[in-house]
């Protein structure tokens, strides 16, 4: 039987190994040809954009079960760590029987672990996750209490700084009748932050871990306190570990995805998180063998940074000005039809979606393949009696 034909993204040669099933080609008749894959074994920043429904979470998801499914003797190089801020994907680590048979995967096999801040954890299957003090800067705490570092809160909260970066030393450590005192009462409160803890435990090599922040839904300086000294953990131990690293791997590489990616990105808010993802991540990550995958509905709140420095983009249906100009901005010369034109044949087709790839200098119109295991994204329904 002759071989399927495919192409791959991501990376310029036909190699075998370390291939993620991204979806098939879309002809301007609906039909689907040939497979589409992505590399994994060099380092890459990927953006996902489109409207809201059209199939970015899904998309991200895809990507996600790929990773899982890959040969241990590949994915032992890599650990996977999903910020999930809406609890989408937290339906993945239990995956159906049929699900388990397509990944090839016996249920103990399952690399897909769940983590989330002690005080939302509601089930026996979650485990806690905890901050470490020693990876928040004073700048982190500024931003997690809203108080501004230059001004009279953040003289008081560094003058308590001392050594100490612990919530509760730090609350006994200003005036009770401040402000600033009772918050750190409050942060302490949230089992969150703790001076012993360390993100080791996540950079197991070939796992998945889900990162459930659903229950901070409406505090953003929580989330990004969160995501940034995770991000800058994650840099420093790949940067040390690569000093080190010779013929095998101390610290796996990290493939790190964010969903909702606008949240700790957005230019005009100027999120500590936003901060890190950018310098260290987006600008430095390539050499440490850091990917950052990133999913939006808003590609023009990002920032230019964003799309010039993704090497890969993934774009739904989009029909917002802002959104498009951006993207057209952005457009690489190898790309030579326009954004709007070639967004406009993806129809409204969900899962349908451009991808423009600076490896291979070249774009594709693409079907994102079906999801295997539940989507925790979908729309609820409406039960009328
Ligand atoms: N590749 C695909 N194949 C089949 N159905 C898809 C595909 N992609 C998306 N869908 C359908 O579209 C729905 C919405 O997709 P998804 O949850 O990814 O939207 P989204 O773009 O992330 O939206 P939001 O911005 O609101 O989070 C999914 O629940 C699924 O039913």
């Amino acid at each position: 039987m002759p071989e399927e034909k495919r192409y791959l993204v991501g990376r310029r040669d036909d190699g075998g190994e370390g291939l993620l099933f991204l979806g098939r080609y879309l002809a301007l008749d609906g039909s689907l040809g040939a497979g589409v894959y992505l590399d994994v074994l060099k380092p890459h920043a990927i953006l996902i954009c489109g409207k809201r429904g059209y199939g970015k979470s899904y998309t991200m998801g895809v990507l996600i079960e790929e990773l899982a499914r890959l040969p241990f003797k590949v994915r032992k190089n890599f650990c996977a760590i999903v910020v999930d801020t809406m609890g989408t994907f937290t339906r993945m680590d239990k995956p159906s029987m049929e699900c388990l048979k397509e990944w090839g995967l016996e249920p103990e096999a399952i690399p897909i672990r769940k983590f989330a801040p002690r005080s939302h954890i509601h089930s026996g299957d979650v485990m806690p996750l905890e901050i470490p003090t020693g990876s928040l800067s004073f700048y982190d705490y500024c931003e997690l209490l809203g108080i501004e570092p230059l001004g009279e809160g953040g003289a008081e909260l560094l003058n308590a700084m001392g050594e100490s970066f612990e919530v509760e030393e730090l609350a006994g450590a200003v005036e009770a009748s401040s402000p600033i005192h009772g918050m750190l009462r409050m942060v302490a409160s949230w089992g969150l932050f703790s001076g012993k803890a360390s993100f080791d435990g996540l950079l197991e090599p070939g796992s998945i871990n889900i990162i459930d922040l659903s229950g901070y839904g409406h505090e953003p300086e929580v989330k990004s306190c969160i995501v940034a000294s995770l991000a800058r953990a994650l840099y420093d131990a790949r940067v040390e570990a690569r000093r080190r690293e010779e013929g095998g791997r101390e610290v796996p590489l990290v493939w790190l995805f964010i969903d909702e990616a606008h949240m700790f990105m957005d230019s005009g808010a100027d999120l500590r998180a936003g901060r890190v993802l950018t310098n260290e991540w987006l600008r430095q990550g390539r050499q440490p063998g850091l990917s950052l995958v990133l999913a939006t509905q808003r590609p023009s709140a990002l920032g230019k940074d964003v799309l010039s420095q993704a090497d890969l983009i993934v774009c739904h249906r989009l029909t917002l000005r802002d959104d498009v100009e951006a993207l057209e901005s952005a457009r690489p010369a190898y790309v030579k039809e326009p954004v709007p034109d070639a967004i406009s044949r993806l129809g409204k087709e969900r899962g349908a979606a451009i991808v423009i790839d600076d490896a291979t200098e070249s774009y594709h119109v693409i079907k994102v393949r079906p999801r295997m295991s539940e989507h925790g994204g979908g729309e609820p329904p409406v039960y009328i009696d």
